[in-house]
């Protein structure tokens, strides 16, 4: 199952900032394994936002929640989710 998922973090302004990095250094660690799994589809920063649009492919809707609730930045982030399916029209026939 395909769903977009758009991330905006909101850090607190007064969060310390060594907490702040670390929260950062371990979101980077964790995304960057969830890519290599196959899990975390797609990546991207949004112009001009603390935010990022991402693609999630993952077997159940339990298991997108439960793996955004595992980011360490999860508490300070909004979260929006979208379901994907097939676009009649696509050509992309890989897509699922
Ligand atoms: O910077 C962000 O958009 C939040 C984030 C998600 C994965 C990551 O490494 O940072």
């Amino acid at each position: 199952m395909l769903f977009h998922v758009k991330m905006t973090v909101k850090l607190p302004a007064d969060m310390d900032p060594a907490l702040a990095a670390r929260l950062k250094a371990d979101e980077k660690e964790l995304a960057r394994r969830l890519q290599h799994e196959g899990l975390w589809r797609h990546l991207w920063r949004i112009a001009g936002h603390y935010a990022n649009y991402s693609v999630f492919d993952v077997p159940s809707v339990e298991t997108l929640h439960d793996t955004l609730m595992r980011l360490p930045l999860f508490p300070y982030m909004d979260i929006e989710i979208d379901g994907l399916c097939r676009h009649p029209s696509s050509i992309h026939e890989d897509d699922r």
